[in-house]
């Protein structure tokens, strides 16, 4: 079971490094690993495995942050109209629109202990081609917080946090001749 211990933290190069593909169709190996970072999810978001086990509620985990150099995450949003899975490989982000979005409150990290200030902009709607856990191509759109969530993940695949989006000089700044609106989680 995945628990906050084997969770990197930033500082560790794992999490700046740009990840190697994952051969299709996926290993057991890969597979159970993949498995494992969404059921860490799905735990965090459970009171009482959390608090027994003192997990970070997280939405979002991709294979960096638990040491594994391999282009895949797992996101689980469990919201009003129900929950969402993903556990993709080898995603690509192959359209996106113009307008943007971007948390009032700012971004987080699981391998982040402090708190990092500043609006991080994000595409609003997305389409991504990955593998499933068969090893089947799918294309997934989303929009709004899940967008979000899926290019926070997908940049860690490229070794980026989410505080390189924030604007040095203001981070409350807004890009520029950019149509973006804040969303809420
Ligand atoms: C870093 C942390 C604050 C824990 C963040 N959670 C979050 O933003 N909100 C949240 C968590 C829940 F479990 C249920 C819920 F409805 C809301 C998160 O999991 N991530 C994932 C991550 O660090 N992936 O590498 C950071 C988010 C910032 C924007 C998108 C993902
Ligand atoms: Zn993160």
């Amino acid at each position: 079971m995945i628990t906050m211990d084997d969770i990197v933290r930033e500082g560790d190069p794992i999490l700046r490094k740009v990840l190697d593909e994952v051969n299709m169709p996926p290993t057991e190996e890969d597979k159970a690993e993949l498995r494992c970072m969404l059921q860490f999810l799905k735990n965090s978001q459970d009171p009482e495995i959390a608090g027994k086990c003192n997990l970070r509620a997280g939405v979002g985990l991709s294979a960096n942050q638990i040491g594994l150099n391999k282009r895949m995450f797992a996101v689980y949003i469990a919201d009003e109209d129900g929950e969402k899975a993903y556990t993709v490989f080898n995603p690509k982000l192959v359209s996106h629109s113009i307008s943007m979005i971007y948390l009032p409150q700012g971004e987080g990290c699981l391998s982040v202990d402090r708190k990092v200030d500043g609006f991080v902009p994000r595409y609003e709607r997305i389409k991504v081609k990955a593998y499933d856990l068969d090893g089947n191509e799918v294309l997934i759109k989303l929009k709004g917080y899940p967008a979000i969530v899926f290019q926070h993940e997908m940049d860690h695949l490229n070794g980026i946090m989410f505080y390189d989006h924030i604007n040095k000089d203001n981070p409350f700044a807004l890009p520029a001749n950019t149509d973006i609106r804040s969303v809420y989680e």
